[in-house]
């Protein structure tokens, strides 16, 4: 193809807004319990019922009192572990108190035993105190009738705990995408096989199944498709027929035996093909019947890549997901690049604490190691050169692999 003939690259934040724009979240949403919901999106806000703590609870071990009385030697009246109920303290007592448990009634404040003497079954407070130290306050942490997991929120660990200590068993999330995946290319054979000459393993299956999952979607795995018109049709009418989204590798660029883009054409639409990044340029999106198409570049970083900004939203948006973007931060370059690629490019880099970002000697799209050695991706403005030292935008992996 000349220059003249080549389509214009549609900027990488026309085409996630393209994308973006034909989705919208799934109507379905089922119930699950706690356990079962991480990294799903939850569909209604989860209102605490209770206060959390449920209770003032002393945050050491050793004794409550009243600030008031700790010059005196004071009676140790009782004894509150975490679990019991207390009794009301008395003007001039003390209780003998464990972490976790609930403040008797009358004391305001928490004494550790570190700085406490016991003679014959009474206390003495050795060191100056504060009114209200170790105390946890009833409802600090969740106040009852609070929103503590907002709808759209992802579930992740912190999450789902958060929602176990308002006491929710069971969640209620969107239900899981389903999407059907396969990989093009007639070089490609599974792990496990013996490898001819001429063929490479099919890692993308790989990564792109445990991407999903992560996302929370159902993979309908339809395997290796042949790099030929007619099956690459009859995978996508397969394809549409379970999914709701169809997510393919490979033969999307512009070889003779790159099928899938006349493949779209004749079962659906292509919306959008080709985008100004790199690696990934031969991104595609369209339709097939009622399900979406999303068609990724065969190499291996270009795929990961691409799914990794433009799928990964698209996929948290159809679950309702109300952050979209990952976090980036700016943070010093350790390397020149005086020779910037006209699309926006993402280097694999490693975080270094003392001379800020490193970059993988192999940036070609087929070397996945440098993936696997990156902390994450540094995301460069087409055309923009920087030297060792400049504020660059890095996009940690934790953000974007979660
Ligand atoms: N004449 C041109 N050729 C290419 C262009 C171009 O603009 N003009 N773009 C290049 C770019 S950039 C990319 S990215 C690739 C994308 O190619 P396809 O999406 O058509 O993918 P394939 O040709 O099928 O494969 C490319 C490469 O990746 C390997 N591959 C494919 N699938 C897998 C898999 N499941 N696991 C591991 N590796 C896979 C495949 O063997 C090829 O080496 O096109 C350039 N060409
Ligand atoms: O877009 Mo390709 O991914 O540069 O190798
Ligand atoms: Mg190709």
């Amino acid at each position: 193809m000349s220059d003249a003939k080549k389509p214009a690259l549609t900027p990488l934040d026309d085409a996630l807004a393209t994308l973006l724009a034909q989705v919208q979240p799934l109507a379905d949403v089922e119930t699950l319990p706690t356990t079962a919901a991480r990294g799903r999106v939850l569909s209604a806000d989860l209102v605490s019922p209770v206060d959390v703590p449920p209770a003032d609870n002393s945050a050491m071990d050793g004794y409550a009192l009243r600030a008031a009385d700790v010059e005196r030697e004071l009676p140790v009246t009782q004894r509150i572990p975490a679990g019991s109920l207390p009794q009301p303290l008395a003007v001039g007592e003390a209780a003998r108190i464990f972490t976790g448990a609930q403040v008797p009634p009358g004391a305001d404040t928490v004494v550790m035993q570190e700085h406490t003497e016991l003679v014959e079954g009474r206390v003495r407070v050795t060191q100056p105190v504060r009114v209200g130290q170790h105390v946890r306050l009833r409802g600090e942490d969740v106040r009852a009738g609070s929103v503590v997991l907002p709808a759209g929120t992802r579930l992740d660990a912190v999450a789902l705990g958060l929602a176990a200590t308002a006491g929710a068993a069971e969640l209620t999330v969107a239900r899981r995408p389903r999407v059907a995946l396969f990989s093009t290319g007639d070089e490609l054979v599974m792990p496990g096989e013996p490898l001819p000459p001429g063929a490479i393993y099919n890692s993308n299956r790989f990564t792109l199944r445990a991407l999903l999952e992560g996302l929370g979607c159902e993979v309908i795995d339809l395997g290796i498709v042949p790099d030929k018109l007619d099956a690459t049709r009859a995978a996508l009418r397969e394809a549409a027929s379970k999914a709701d989204v169809i997510v393919t590798s490979g033969g999307v660029s512009v070889g003779e035996e790159d099928h899938l883009k006349p493949a779209v054409q004749a079962e659906g639409q292509l919306d959008l093909w080709a985008i100004a990044i790199k690696p990934g340029k031969p991104f595609a999106y369209g339709r097939v019947g009622a399900a979406h198409f999303i068609g990724l570049p065969g190499n291996p970083v270009s795929s990961l890549v691409t799914f990794l900004v433009l799928v990964r939203p698209f996929l948290l948006k159809l679950q309702g997901a109300a952050r979209l973007a990952p976090r980036g931060y700016l943070i010093p370059a350790g390397f020149d690049w005086p020779k910037p690629d006209k699309r926006r490019e993402f280097l694999r880099v490693r975080l270094d604490e003392a001379s800020g970002l490193a970059l993988f000697g192999n940036q070609s799209s087929g070397v996945l190691t440098s993936a696997f050695w990156a902390d994450g991706l540094l995301d460069n403005p087409a055309g923009h050169a920087f030297a060792k030292g400049d504020a660059v935008r890095f996009v940690p992996f934790s953000e974007l692999l979660a």
